[in-house]
């Protein structure tokens, strides 16, 4: 599995649950069609794309959580998967995009929390930050949002990110209108951390 991937270090990861807008953020990043709308979980391995006109690969991983009509052990399956590709690849990869519902997110979090339980977008961000990978949380649906800064703001919390989520931006958050093609925020903040790893690697030298 996975056997595909090409051989590059300019890696942006795409991760999401379902029907949080993933397949129509992919058609606006690469120009493909991809299947949107249809039955949740669509995606079952990861494909990679070019992000153009940047020189990225963009690299959409199945989605994880809620996936309608699929047996827990073929979930767990894949998360396993996702989670050894990340392991796998970490060092070469550039950034995780966490593909987030707007409207939908904090309450699903807060669904999720518990004693013993940890949303899987949460465990996500903090799984990629062990790795070293720096997440961007592409907050997705913003034009179904009216309390746009209460709602950020609650995100940013969520994740353990100190509020006013600005002070995220271009960074770590990235508000979003994947259906509008409003991808501005997420561009830039990937630019940003293709900046930040090329400084590194200058840094590197002395
Ligand atoms: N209002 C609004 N709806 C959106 C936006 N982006 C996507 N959608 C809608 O959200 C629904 C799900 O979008 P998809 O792109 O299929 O979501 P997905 O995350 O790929 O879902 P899976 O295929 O289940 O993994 C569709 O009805 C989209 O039209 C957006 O920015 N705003």
């Amino acid at each position: 599995m996975f056997d595909t991937r090409p051989d590059r270090d300019s890696e942006v990861v795409l991760l999401g649950r379902s029907n949080v807008g993933k397949s129509t953020l992919m058609r606006e990043i690469t120009g493909h069609r991809f299947d949107t709308g249809g039955k949740p979980g669509v995606t079952r391995k990861p494909n990679h794309y070019d992000w153009a006109p940047e020189d990225f690969v963009i690299t959409d991983l199945p989605g994880f959580g809620f996936m309608s009509g699929v047996p827990d052990e073929v979930q767990e399956r894949i998360k396993t998967d996702i989670v050894r590709y990340l392991e796998e690849h970490a060092d070469s990869i550039l950034a995780g995009v966490i593909v987030l519902d707007g409207k939908a997110a904090v309450d699903i979090i807060d669904r999720h929390s518990g004693p013993d339980e940890i949303p899987h977008a949460v465990e996500m961000y903090g799984f990629l930050r062990e790795l070293g990978i720096p997440v961007v949380l592409a907050v997705n649906k913003m034009d179904k949002v009216d309390d746009r800064d209460d709602r950020l703001n609650d995100i940013c919390d969520r994740f353990g990110l100190l509020p006013p989520w600005k002070q995220w931006e271009g960074e770590s958050v990235a508000p979003i209108v994947a259906k509008k093609g409003n991808i501005g925020a997420l561009n830039e903040a990937v630019r940003f951390h293709l900046h930040e790893a090329k400084r590194d690697d200058l840094f590197k030298f002395f």
